[in-house]
């Protein structure tokens, strides 16, 4: 069977799901997206656009800030600036922002041909999906309401050569600290809050912690962030979570290590999150940054005989296969990776294997990724952890940024370019940009590292004088092998 006579149905509208539709439809397969609450999923809606959105407010108001360190005063103006976050209006131009965005992919989909169904999908079997058209949503504006044909427990069921299940996930909570959306918040009802937190105690340190921490930081809130490690970012390149939270301490956020959070209760107008050890801090409101659910309960995957692991994960291998020939997923119900590009490429990529088009297995070793605090903390390949653990035979030269001229004129103060590279042949295997904008330093690393470049080829490659890309070509040269060396 061709792709053009291929049915491919697709559950869940996030970048596993709808990056996924555009090459099937390519390929000329006749595709349905499944999508229960708007297209572009939570990555899009609710995470990874709404706070790189947020994000870039709190570091529009921080150059405010910044301005006196260089010289750029504002004529009478209070010493704080008076610049000041107005958080509904902010908040406002994220959602719409949002779903701007959202509907600029549906409107992709469309075009390219491929069917938009509102509604839960439920694996029946292989091949077959069972729509609940009648679900109730939360995200609204973005797609027609259901009929009067669709209300609840209206269902239509699909058949398909080749399923995708791309379900994302969703916030952890705990049992003990119950979110109410006003005052306990998941990172899903911040865009919801009418005016800035006095004090926000966010739990949990790790990449979405760390963000939203840096985030109301920024925009001028008073913060404590719980973290249960020994150092925020636990799981990220040490050296970089040091200067971060050297970073957050310096700007007067409180960091409290290996403070497990054991509950949050509400008492008026303040929440009390206690910790494990006993102690209690007290703020006006609490944020759950405690990791992420798969969204694969209770919608016939066990029963289709799709292999979950332990934590709730689809079970998949490296084109994107479950264990039932036919279905496939993608993203953040796999576990493999969360990442908005991941899910993508692992869409992409189920796609090109069931369809029969040209297929290269997903290669996590080439996953470049950016946790967008200031400085942002970029990383590409193999970590740190992998060298001293003596999983890879690679050394390292770690280069601050202080030397760099560019960094002087900028008043950049914090941050280093770090570069892995094979013993024996040079080959750059990884790095590591703390800096501002580390997001778009990191590309050359990821070229050289998707491209096999060693060390030499890096370094003797022109870089603009003065600029920050010099120091990651100046790091690469200090790894060159001399003769005998
Ligand atoms: C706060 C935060 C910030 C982030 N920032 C970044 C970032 O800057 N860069 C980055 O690369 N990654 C980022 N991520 C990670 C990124 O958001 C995820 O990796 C990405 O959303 C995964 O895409 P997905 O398609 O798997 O899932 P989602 O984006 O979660 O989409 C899944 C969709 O499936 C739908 N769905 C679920 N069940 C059903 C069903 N039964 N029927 C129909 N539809 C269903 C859901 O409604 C949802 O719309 C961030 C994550 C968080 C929490
Ligand atoms: N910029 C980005 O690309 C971006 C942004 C956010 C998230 N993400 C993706 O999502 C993944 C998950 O990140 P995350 O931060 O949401 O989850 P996570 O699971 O990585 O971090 C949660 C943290 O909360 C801590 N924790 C758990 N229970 C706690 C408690 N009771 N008290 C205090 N701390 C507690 C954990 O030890 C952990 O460090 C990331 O690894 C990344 O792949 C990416």
């Amino acid at each position: 069977m061709s792709a053009h006579e291929k049915s491919v149905v697709i559950v869940g509208g996030g970048p596993g799901g709808y990056e996924a539709a555009l090459p099937a439809a390519h390929l000329g397969a006749k595709v349905t997206v499944v999508e229960r609450e708007g297209l572009g999923g939570a990555a899009v809606l609710t995470d990874c656009v709404p706070s790189k959105a947020l994000i870039a407010t709190a570091d529009f108001m921080d150059r405010f800030s910044a301005a006196e360190r260089i010289g750029v005063h504002f004529e009478d103006a209070p010493s704080d600036q008076g610049v000041t976050a107005h958080l509904s209006e902010i908040n406002t131009r994220i959602m719409n922002l949002a779903a701007a965005q959202s509907q600029d992919i549906r409107d992709k989909l469309v075009t390219a041909g491929v069917e938009v169904i509102k509604g839960a999908g439920h694996i029946v079997g292989p091949g077959v999906v069972e729509v609940a058209t009648g679900v109730p949503s939360v995200e609204s504006g973005e797609e027609p309401a259901p009929s009067s044909q669709e209300r609840a427990g209206a269902t239509r069921e699909l058949t398909a050569d080749v399923i995708l299940i791309a379900t994302g996930a969703r916030p952890r909570v705990l049992d003990s600290a119950i979110p109410d959306g006003e005052r306990i918040l998941t990172w899903q009802q911040i865009y919801a809050l009418p005016d800035l937190p006095e004090h926000l105690i966010v739990i949990g340190s790790g990449v979405t912690g760390a963000e939203l921490a840096h985030a109301y930081l920024g925009l001028g809130c008073r913060v404590t962030l719980v973290s249960s490690r020994e150092r925020v970012l636990p799981g990220e390149d040490q050296d970089a979570a040091t200067v971060l939270e050297e970073v957050f301490r310096s700007r007067g956020m409180e960091v409290l290590n290996r403070s497990r959070a054991g509950g949050v209760v509400r008492d008026g107008d303040s929440v009390v999150v206690s910790l494990e050890d006993g102690r209690e801090v007290r703020g006006s409101h609490a944020l759950l940054a405690v990791g992420s659910i798969p969204n694969t309960q209770d919608m016939g995957l066990e029963e289709a005989g799709v292999t979950l692991s332990d934590s709730g994960h689809i079970v998949v291998d490296r084109v994107s296969r479950t264990s039932v020939p036919g279905i496939y997923a993608s993203g953040d119900c796999t576990g493999v990776l969360p990442l908005a590009s991941v899910a993508a490429m692992q869409g992409r990529i189920a796609i090109a294997h069931a369809l029969g088009d040209a297929v290269a297995p997903l290669n996590l070793g080439r996953v470049s990724s950016n946790i967008f605090t200031d400085p942002e903390i970029a990383t590409v390949g193999v970590s740190q952890a992998d060298v001293d653990s003596g999983k890879v035979d690679a050394r390292s030269v770690m280069l601050p940024l202080t030397g760099n001229p560019r960094a002087k004129m900028q008043n950049t103060k914090h941050g280093f370019v770090k570069i892995f590279a094979r013993n024996g042949s040079d080959t750059i295997l990884g790095g590591v940009v703390v800096a501002p904008r580390a997001s778009e330093l990191i590309f050359p690393l990821t070229l050289a590292v998707a491209n096999r470049l060693n060390v030499d080829q890096f370094a003797s490659t022109f870089t603009v004088y003065p600029s920050m890309s010099g120091s990651i070509a100046e790091a690469a040269r200090q790894l060159h092998t001399t003769l005998g060396g």
